[in-house]
Parts: structure tokens; sequence; C-alpha cells
């Protein structure tokens, strides 16, 4: 079960994982605070209040029943204490019953409805008692002095002048009387009321020998007796149905059932602090196992982090490695792009940007631009003498030595073959610009061995230039077309010359003789 629930939560979604687990501690909190209640049970305060509340019931209908009893004897004070407890009792009896609820218990309940009505019950008997107790505790109180005295009268000059067996009879009548009035007292019953009757219906016939006094209080005495045979059963019967009520015995039952009750709380508050420890080791384990999965998930992530961060790392310095190695190619591919790979010079696709941008400047400084087309004469030569190795070497030297004769600002580019261009800015003069073009011939006539081999080349060369806005107008493929064409010429003528082309432009104001007509020019 367990496991299959593993499982579930195991291949169940992050979020739907998160709403379990939130579930899963809702549920351990409730299952916590329901043992935490019943483990606290009812309070120990209501258990003593209830315990006071029965000890002094019980102590109050004690003081109570004595109080009857004093009253039955013909003890009690003048205003007999029959109800006098009842405010107090009843005070007790409710705080009794608001206990009953907290202890859930039915029979606790019973048991108190019990001494309710057994309360009630009492209450109303001994109101009737208390009401018809005073005369009969005249009475008692009354007839043995009375007798007593009659029979000292007796004693006296009453006996001595009535006649002596009278006197005898009615002293022996007396006698009878008192012993059964207190018989009758203890235990009234009709036998005894009828011997009673007999013997007061003895007095009275007796009176008519004695004087008014003592009639008067033979008369008394009788009437006490009555008084006595009239309410006693009835003040009998009220305390017996007193005594019924059993007020002491619902007393007993209900402390026996509160005990009870109390003790069983007690025995399952108990139980349940035992589950609650049980199920508080639990948590706690729970816990634990929850604190090393986090602790161990740390570890992991931690892990991870370290080793994304190294692989970043990695990856990083893999990327700066390849990005310059990329920028090494691309640099490479734009020097491929621009350059000739056997001479390492401008191709022609350079030389025609660079041209652009120096009509461009010429036109805003109305300078002059010029350009020498130069064919190399014999050449093919050399490659078919020696091979094209040695015509490459040839090639290579020609550039490296025309190239070490030009300014750094000029420009000699390999357009392929054995055609090179030479290109000047800001040419101060005509010829200055010739004087260069002698130096090329004659660095390139200057190449006589290569590879240990003898060789004998020399160039042709065309020159065109142009100035200022026209230089712009006619353009980088027209000034190199107008060059062409004056190196085919120079080819024309012989070789090894070289020929100007008739469009060319030159500078309009001469040249001083200081700067020699091509001032910038380091050639001269
Ligand atoms: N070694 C070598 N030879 C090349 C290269 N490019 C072209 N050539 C050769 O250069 C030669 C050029 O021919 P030409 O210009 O007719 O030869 P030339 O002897 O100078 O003749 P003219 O120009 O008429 O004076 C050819 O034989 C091409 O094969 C190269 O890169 N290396």
């Amino acid at each position: 079960m367990v496991a299959v629930l593993a499982q579930r939560v195991a291949s169940s979604t992050p979020r739907r994982r998160l709403q379990l687990a939130g579930l899963a501690v809702l549920v351990l909190a409730l299952l916590l605070a329901f043992l935490y209640i019943r483990s606290e049970a009812a309070d120990p305060e209501v258990r003593n209040d209830v315990m006071l509340s029965l000890r002094e019931l019980e102590k109050l209908d004690a003081e109570w029943d004595a109080n009857i009893l004093r009253a039955h004897i013909g003890r009690a004070p003048a205003t007999p204490q029959l109800t006098t407890q009842l405010p107090r009792m009843r005070e007790l009896v409710a705080r009794l019953g608001e206990a009953v609820p907290e202890t859930g218990s039915a029979p606790v309940g019973a048991a108190y409805t019990q001494l309710r009505e057994a309360l009630q019950r009492k209450e109303v008997l001994a109101t009737q008692f208390a009401r018809h107790n005073p005369p009969l505790r005249e009475a008692l109180t009354y007839l043995p002095p009375a007798v007593a005295d009659l029979k000292t009268e007796l004693g006296g000059i009453e006996g001595a002048l009535a006649p002596a067996r009278l006197v005898v009879r009615l002293d022996a009548s007396l006698n009878a009387l008192l012993s059964e009035i207190l018989r009758y007292n203890v235990a009234p019953s009709p036998p005894l009321a009828a011997r009673i009757d007999e013997t007061l219906g003895d007095i009275a016939a007796q009176e008519i020998a004695f004087s008014p006094a003592v009639v008067e209080k033979m008369d008394a005495i009788i009437k006490a007796a009555r008084v006595i045979l009239e309410k006693r059963p009835l003040g009998n019967r009220l305390e017996a149905q007193i005594a019924g009520a059993a007020l002491d015995t619902a007393l007993d039952r209900l402390g026996r059932e509160f005990t009870r009750s109390f003790d069983a709380a007690l025995a399952v508050r108990e139980r349940y602090r035992g589950y609650l420890f049980a199920y508080s080791a639990v948590l706690l384990m729970l816990l634990a196992y929850a604190g090393m999965r986090l602790r161990r998930s740390y570890r992991i992530i931690g892990e991870v982090n370290h080793r994304l961060q190294a692989a970043n790392e990695t990856l990083e310095q893999r990327v700066a490695e390849r990005t310059a190695e990329l920028e090494t190619q691309s640099k490479q591919l734009e020097r491929l792009a621009q350059h000739d790979s056997l001479t390492g010079l401008i191709n022609y696709r350079q030389l025609t940007r660079l041209l652009e941008r120096a009509l461009a400047r010429a036109n805003r400084r109305d300078s002059v631009v010029v350009i020498m087309f130069i064919d190399l004469d014999g050449f093919k030569a050399v490659n078919d003498t020696y091979g094209h190795a040695t015509g490459d070497l040839v090639l290579q030297m020609v550039a490296r030595r025309v190239q070490e004769k030009l300014r750094a600002e000029d420009a000699l580019a390999r357009l392929g073959g054995d055609e090179f261009v030479i290109m000047l800015e800001e040419v101060a003069s005509r010829e200055g610009a010739l004087r260069v073009a002698q130096l090329a011939l004659d660095q390139i006539k200057s190449v006589t061995e290569a590879d240990g081999n003898p060789v004998a080349i020399s160039a042709s060369i065309g020159i065109s230039s142009a100035r200022g806005h026209e230089a712009a107008a006619r353009g980088s493929a027209a000034l190199l077309a107008e060059a062409d064409k004056a190196m085919y010429e120079a080819k024309q003528s012989g070789k090894g010359v070289f020929v100007i082309s008739p469009q060319a432009q030159w500078p309009a104001l001469p040249a001083t003789p200081e700067d020699g007509g091509h001032a910038r020019n380091p050639l001269e």
C-alpha cells in the first residue's frame, strides 16, 4: 500500500506532488490536534469542584435529617430548622448540573436527574413536615412535665381531700398514659392508640372527684395526649416518606457515577497520551527523514552546480579558443580574399577598392592618382625553361623588389599571371610619377637569377592618371583600362618601356625645383 502510494507520488508532476505534500501535512496536523485534545480530557478542577459539592450536599443532608429527627422527638427549637439548608443545596445541585455535560456520561445524567427529583420530593415533604410538626412538638414538650406536675399535686392537699382509691387510680392512669404516649411516640399503632384512648377515658371519668384546678390540668393533659394521638402517625408517615425520598442514596449514586466517569476519562486521557507520545516519535522520525532527504538534495544540487560551473568554465574556455581560432581563420580568409597568395601583394579586388577611395580623396583634395599597369616581358620563357616553381620565385622577387621602392601609402597589386599594378596617390608631378615607373622597370630588370638559374626579364608599363573631380568621374575601371591599353602599346613598341595614356592628367601647377615634381615620393 505504502509502496504503491510512494510510486504514485514519484510518478506525479511537481505541482501535484506539492499538493499531496500539503495534504499530508494537513492530515498529520489534524491528527496531532485530535490526539492532543483527547489527551487533555476533563479538567481536574471540575472533578475537585464536583467532589466538594457532593461532600457539602451530604453534610447539609445529614444536618437536615438531624433537624427532622430533633423535631420528631420534640427536641427541636420553637421554629424548627427544617428548610434552612435548601437554598444552598439547590445551588450545589445546580453547580453539579453544570458539570454533567462535561462528563458526556449517560449514567451520570440519570443519577443527577434522580438526585434533583429526590431533593424536590424531600423539599415538598419537609415543608409539609414543618407545617405539621409544631403542635405535636408542643404537645410532646408539654405532656411529661404536666403529668409530673399533676402527680405532685395529687401527692399534696388535693390527694388528701380526694378519695385515696381515686387518687391511686388517677396516678396509675397518669403513669400508664405517660408510658403509652412515649411508646406511641416512638411506634404509633392502632392497638396502642385504642389503649391510650381508653386511658384518657379513664382519666376523664375521674374528674368529678377533683377540684376545678386539677380538672383543668387533667383536661390539658388529655388534650395534649389527643394531639399526639392524632398528629404522631402523620408525622411518622411524613418522616418515613422523607427517608423514602432517598436523597442520601441519590447522592451516593451520583458520587459513584461521577467518580466512574472521571476515572474513565482519566483512563482515556492516559491512553491518548500514549498515542500522542508514539505519534510524536513518528513525527520526529519523519522530520529527521525529511531533513536527511533535504540535506542529500542540497548536496546533490551543490555537486551538480559545481559540475555545471566547471562545465561552463570549460565551455567558456572552448568558446574563447574557438572564437580566437575563428577570428584567426576569418583574418586569414579576409587576407586571402584581399591578397595574392603567391606574392602576398593585394589582389585585383582589393586594388579596385583602394583605388575607389583614392579617387574620392583626389576629388576632395584636387590631387592626382596614378595607375601603372605592369606586364612582365619574357616571363613565359622562365616558366618554360626552368619550370613553374622558378617562375613563382621570379614573381615573388619582382613583387618584393618593386614593393621596397614604394611609399607606405602607395599600393602594389598582382592581378594574376605576370601582371602587376602600382597605384600612387597625391602625386605632385608627372616627372615624379615617371621616375617611379623607371625605378620599377629597373627593379624588375635587376632580377637576373632565380634558384641558381639565369633569368632575363623586363616589363612593359602602361601609365594612366586622373586629377580632382575628373578622377572620381572616370572611376577605377576606366583608369585601369587606360593603363592596360597604354601597357599594350608599350608591348607593341618593343617592351621594356613605359607608355603614358593620352587621357592622363597631371598636377595643375608645375612642381618646384626643390621637390623635383614628386615631393612626397620616397623614390625620389
Ligand atoms: N610560374 C608561374 N607562371 C604563371 C603564373 N600565372 C601565369 N603564368 C604564366 O605566365 C606566362 C605569361 O604569359 P606571357 O605574358 O604571354 O609571357 P611573356 O613571355 O611575358 O610574353 P609577353 O607578355 O608577350 O611579353 C604564361 O606562360 C603563364 O602560364 C603563375 O602564377 N606562376
